[in-house]
């Protein structure tokens, strides 16, 4: 069994630091709210995650020093606005070669870079992987079988991951594709934005699995211009994560989409919604990297104009519909033109 710690603990960190210790590992969890950790101590359930009993085997430390020492893996799963900043807090405490896995599914708005990016800047001797995919922190607290993928440098780092966290509700393949892991996961949360919007306008199903079929598009277009592989997106982190994260109640994405489309402004949504909203975040940046890569992305686009613009949802909604008319897909021509 290993020492692991949880580095950050949101409702992520809190299902992902059960899974671990479900699996018999020793587990430590930091935050860097100390009174989170006092609750946390006190209750050993999170008040996000309402009728989840934490195992007691987890220790609850304010200490960073403590949770990175003689640890086999450090997951850092704190929101990813915060995510350099506490990897630069990690700094004095990394060994070289420790491994790091990074659940955060975000973009820097300033530097355009991955969550994984950003940690290899702050904590270059560290082994950075990722863990993601379709995986709502309520269903896999409550053990409701899920699945994932881990993204690593070498096999042994991807294996190593899985070999943790697997067990008979969390399966977990591993791939080398670290790059498209990040970007299907961060930019999948526009996409959920847009198609709650959609809900909260009163569309249909259509609607949806249209944003959803587009929006997968989107995402492949700029992720492979990035160096991303295609397969990534048609997998558990792409289409995978899309899926859950556009039709499920438990997203605040989603969430916070139904309430901008049901008239309120982002700023109230976020605020309604009380925890993160990465879309929010990430919708800036992925607009700027569509531009950087020369690659169409018309829902990011509109999605920008609702969040940032002063454009109505329904607008947005007839302009998208309305837009040139163009081929499926670059890929599909006639032979004979
Ligand atoms: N909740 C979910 O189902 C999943 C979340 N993720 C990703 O994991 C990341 C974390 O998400 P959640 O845990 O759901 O978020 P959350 O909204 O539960 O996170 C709030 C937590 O952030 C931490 N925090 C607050 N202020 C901080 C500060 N100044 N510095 C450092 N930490 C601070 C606290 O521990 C607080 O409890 C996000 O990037 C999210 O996209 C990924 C997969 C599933
Ligand atoms: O990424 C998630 C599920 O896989 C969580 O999505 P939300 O941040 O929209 O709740």
């Amino acid at each position: 069994m290993a020492k692991v710690s949880i580095i950050g603990t949101g409702t992520w960190g809190i299902a992902l630091g059960m899974v671990l210790a479900q699996n018999g590992h020793e587990v430590t969890a930091w935050s860097a709210l100390p009174k989170e950790i006092e609750a946390l101590r006190e209750s050993y359930t999170c008040k996000n995650l309402p009728g989840v009993e934490i195992p007691r085997s987890i220790v609850f430390t304010a200490d960073l020093q403590e949770a990175c020492t003689d640890k086999e893996m450090l997951v850092l799963s704190v929101p990813s606005v915060f995510t350099r900043g506490v990897a630069k807090q990690m700094n004095p405490f990394v060994k070289e070669g420790q491994l790091i896995v990074s659940v955060a599914k975000g973009i820097e708005e300033k530097t355009l870079m991955t969550m994984s990016q950003q940690i290899e800047e702050e904590l270059p001797m560290a082994n950075v992987a990722v863990l993601s995919g379709p995986s709502h922190a309520e269903e896999v607290s409550r053990g409701i079988p899920t699945t994932v993928v881990a993204g690593a440098k070498d096999r042994q780092t991807a294996e190593h991951i899985q070999n943790l966290f697997m067990s008979s509700v969390f399966r977990v393949y591993t791939s080398p594709d670290i790059l498209g892991i990040e970007l299907g996961g961060a930019l999948k949360n526009v996409i959920a934005l847009a198609a709650g919007v959609s809900d909260g306008l009163g569309c249909g199903d259509n609607t949806k699995a249209a944003l959803m079929t587009r929006g997968i598009a989107e995402i492949t277009r700029l992720g492979v211009a990035m160096g991303g592989k295609p397969e990534t997106f048609s997998g558990l982190s792409g289409i995978g994560d899309l899926i859950v994260t556009c039709t499920s109640m438990h997203s605040r994405n989603r969430r916070a989409g139904i309430l901008i489309g049901q008239g309120k402004t982002m700023q109230e949504a976020m605020d309604e919604v009380q925890m993160v909203v990465e879309g929010v975040y990430s919708a800036k940046a992925a607009l700027a990297l569509s531009k950087k890569y020369n690659v169409s992305m018309p829902l990011v686009q509109e999605t920008n104009q609702v969040l940032f613009g002063g454009k109505t949802a329904a607008e947005a909604l007839k302009d998208l519909m309305l837009r040139d008319r163009t081929i499926e897909s670059e890929n599909l021509l006639w032979e004979n033109k």
